[in-house]
């Protein structure tokens, strides 16, 4: 059956990552159908706006979307409703996937290009279950006041409520299933609210519907220092949106490099997935067709397997990622010399 994958490749390195993982779809010949819309700056520079209701009714009318990246210093003047970001924000929101899936793995062959000694980090193989759609990057009320005197304030809010942190923490449990069975929540219980409230309801949630799953809890900022110290503890961290995006980002130099780190945003079953490398736009590299396509290849992977109903094609692709890697197919960022289009090529060989 036809599938569609709508391509939103936004701004900076996005659009040269996105290519690759395009030149894998149309290799792949499975039916597959993409089709491609203005998003983030390039939205902002055309439509005044990152994302407009006609792009975000397209997004949740296909089967899945694949985004590259948004943002750079030409739209940092903007105000913030009106900035690249926050069309993404706007995008998870709007397709309603709060739960995003960050697998960072070590590839045998890249366990000597991790900033951790090869026995810390070879054979890692941790997934992070981040809270997407709600947390500080959403709260209300948020702005910057002019306080008079020449002072101002700025004002964000952290908030979440017992039913946005159990439908997330449902998803760790039941994907804990699939791997060791273990998951660590990661907060601040110790002085947020709000994090006591994630402790006590992902406890709660664990205690009366997944007996089985190995529960435990740790401190965020402690949770920063255990992922470098003895990374190999963990296997699904189940967080929030601001520790999720923070932690995941931290991982990725675990494996190499930020720029191998896909991932998936899935919501309600038999809704679109959006799926996105972790990393941002790059606008020191972009351009220059340097940038590591792995991770929007290996987040194409993802949308075969959660959202396209191909994780045979989702396997082939990883395999083909993790063949290029071993035979020495290196990116700038990983100490070799091939560009964007170099490595897409090396993926394709072995697809
Ligand atoms: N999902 C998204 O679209 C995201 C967007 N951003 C936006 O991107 C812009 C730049 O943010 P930064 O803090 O610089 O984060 P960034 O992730 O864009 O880059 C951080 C560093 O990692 C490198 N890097 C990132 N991806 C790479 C790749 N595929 N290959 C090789 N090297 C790679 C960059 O060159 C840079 O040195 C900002 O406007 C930010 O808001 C940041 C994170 C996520
Ligand atoms: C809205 C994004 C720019 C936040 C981010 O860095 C991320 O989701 O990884
Ligand atoms: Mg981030």
């Amino acid at each position: 059956m036809t599938k569609t994958l709508l391509l939103l490749s936004g701004d900076g390195i996005g659009p040269e990552v996105t290519a690759q993982s395009e030149r894998i779809v149309a290799a792949l010949d499975a039916g597959i159908v993409t089709s491609t819309a203005r998003f983030g700056g390039a939205g902002i520079d055309a439509d005044g706006v990152p994302l407009t209701d006609a792009v975000l009714a397209e997004a949740k009318a296909a089967d899945a979307v694949l985004m590259g990246a948004v943002g750079g210093p030409q739209w940092s003047g903007q105000p913030y409703d009106k900035r690249p970001e926050a069309g993404l924000l706007a995008l998870r929101a709007g397709m309603n996937v709060y739960a995003n899936l960050r697998p960072a793995r070590c590839f045998a062959s890249l366990a000597d290009a991790s900033s951790l000694k090869r026995e810390l980090v070879e054979g890692l193989d941790i997934l992070f279950v981040r809270e997407l759609t709600g947390g500080v990057y959403f709260g209300n009320p948020r702005g910057i006041e002019d306080l008079g005197g020449g002072e101002r304030r700025g004002v964000n809010t952290h908030s979440y409520t017992s039913g946005e942190i159990r439908r997330v923490a449902r998803v760790a449990f039941e994907l804990a299933a699939g791997r060791s069975g273990r998951v660590c929540s990661a907060e601040k219980s110790n002085v947020m609210e709000a994090g006591l409230l994630w402790r006590e309801e992902v406890q709660a949630l664990r205690d009366a519907e997944y007996p089985h799953v190995e529960l435990s809890h740790m401190l965020a900022d402690n949770t920063a220092m255990q992922l470098v110290k003895y990374p190999k503890q963990f296997d699904i961290i189940l967080t929030d949106n601001l520790f999720g995006d923070i932690l995941s980002d931290e991982a990725a130099m675990l494996t190499g490099s930020l720029g191998l780190l896909p991932s998936a945003a899935i919501g309600e079953a038999g809704t679109p997935g959006l799926y996105e490398p972790i990393h941002g736009s790059a606008p020191d590299i972009a351009g220059q067709g340097v940038a590591n396509p792995c991770a929007s290849i290996l987040s194409l992977a993802m949308a075969l397997r959660y959202s396209l109903g191909r994780p045979d094609l989702a396997t082939r692709v990883e395999a083909a990622v993790e063949a290029a890697l071993d035979a020495g197919a290196r990116t700038r960022d990983l100490g070799g010399t091939l560009g964007t289009a170099d490595m897409g090529d090396a993926i394709l060989a072995r697809l």
